[in-house]
């Protein structure tokens, strides 16, 4: 099997159609690469195909399959709705301040201490700081550092075969991540540590797309800096509201660098009954991918796909007029999507509002070009996104 990297659903779509069918060994496995099917599956079908389905380090953890990721029906939606209260816009204005680091994993995962546990892992602060800061228990400590080992270290094959492919893990890199899933009763529950995963790898993941793509684009940064300048002085804090409606240019920078880089290029159901999604009649049991990395770059949505152009998200954009409205779903779609949607949102353009009223970012020389991804828990930049901070006046 060729080597084929993060883009593999994209060379099988353009094989075998926006909709296909396979085996993993027993297991039924349907692949869908359409807006249309998506929404399709999203929405309409919803109710049949309720369960996630890929195959991971976390799957496999007996414990966090009390989780909201592996959990269903009424178990599942009194989960959602207990949690979703905690990510409301209001709650994170409450939060206060973030101070932005050059090491995003760290401020994201910080941000979500807070918002999930009340705790403040005091990651982001600089070194002085922390030497004040009240630590709580060093196994807490070492706890979060296995946490940061464990997102950024695990990685997923996507060179080998098939079924490695497809995204079974060799089971020897699923090590650390036992290591850390054995000492959460001690402290949170598997619910809550979810969060932290789910919550900090993805913003991680999409703060740091947004300054390596801005870096390239002077245009791009120039509107940006306009637009956030014109807002008003350094001290003058958005709120939730403010966040929602000034920022219309950062809105669609976000919007197109979740496109070029879409963090989670698989979204997985399962069917619990007998089900039809495109003309196809899926038996109960069939897992069924969404491929939205595929979505993302089809040029009868995004024409120069492999562009990055914010504009293209501007709502008097004739482009953006007439685009599938599932064109591009980073955050999955219908009642099982991801609940930090909003929340994230807040927190990235919170941090890029602070970090572009002090500094403009340049590419460094020792990161390599193109930038090379990997697959981990989810995508992640295999060398890191290396950049020069430029203070701004
Ligand atoms: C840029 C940031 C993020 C991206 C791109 C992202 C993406 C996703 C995607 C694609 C899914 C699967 C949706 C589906 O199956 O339809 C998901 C689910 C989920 N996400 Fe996120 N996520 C982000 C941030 C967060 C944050 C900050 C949190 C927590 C605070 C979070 C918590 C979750 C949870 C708990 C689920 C599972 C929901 C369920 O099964 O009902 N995510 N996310």
């Amino acid at each position: 099997m060729a080597k084929y990297g993060p883009d593999v659903f994209s060379v099988l779509a353009k094989q075998y159609g926006p909709i296909f069918r396979f085996h993993m060994g027993r297991q039924p496995l349907v692949i869908v690469a359409d807006a249309e099917l998506c929404r399709e599956v999203g929405i309409k079908k919803f109710k049949d195909i309720p369960n996630r389905s890929i195959p991971s380090p976390i799957a496999a953890s007996p414990l966090h399959q009390k989780g909201l990721f592996f959990t269903r029906d009424s178990r599942w939606s009194t989960m959602r709705n207990t949690i979703l209260s905690v990510y409301q816009p209001s709650y994170l204005a409450k939060l206060g301040d973030v101070t932005f680091s050059d090491l995003s994993l760290k401020l994201a995962t910080d941000v979500i201490g807070k918002a999930a546990f009340g705790v403040d892992f005091g990651l982001s602060k600089p070194i002085s700081d922390k030497m004040n800061h009240h630590q709580g228990d060093n196994e807490v400590q070492e706890f979060i550092k296995q946490h940061i080992y464990s997102t950024t270290q695990l990685k997923m094959d996507l060179s080998g075969s098939v079924s490695i492919i497809l995204g079974l893990l060799v089971p020897i890199l699923q090590e650390p991540f036992h290591q850390v899933l054995k000492r959460i009763p001690d402290y949170i529950s598997a619910v809550t540590y979810e969060q932290l995963l789910a919550g900090s790898a993805t913003t991680s993941f999409t703060l740091s797309s947004i300054i390596y793509l801005v870096a390239c684009h002077p245009e791009v940064e120039q509107k940006l800096l306009a637009e956030i300048d014109a807002f008003g002085p350094d001290d003058h804090i958005p709120t939730a509201n403010d966040l929602q409606k000034k920022f219309p240019y950062l809105d669609q920078v976000i919007k197109e660098a979740t496109r070029c880089y879409i963090v989670s290029p698989l979204v997985a159901r399962e069917t619990s009954a007998v089900v039809e999604i495109g003309g196809y009649k899926l038996p109960k049991g069939t897992w069924v991918w969404l491929a939205i990395g595929v979505l993302a770059k089809d040029p009868k949505n995004f024409p120069e796909p492999e562009k990055f152009k914010p504009e293209r998200y501007d709502p008097n954009c004739a482009e953006e007029k007439q685009r599938h409205p599932y064109a591009n779903i980073p955050f999955g779609i219908g009642p099982r999507a991801c609940i930090g949607q909003k929340f994230s949102m807040q927190e990235i353009k919170l941090s890029l509002i602070h970090l572009y009223r002090k500094y403009i970012f340049r590419h460094s020389p020792l990161m390599e070009s193109p930038l090379e991804l990997e697959y981990g828990i989810v995508l992640n930049y295999k060398h890191g996104v290396k950049v020069q901070a430029i203070k701004r006046k």
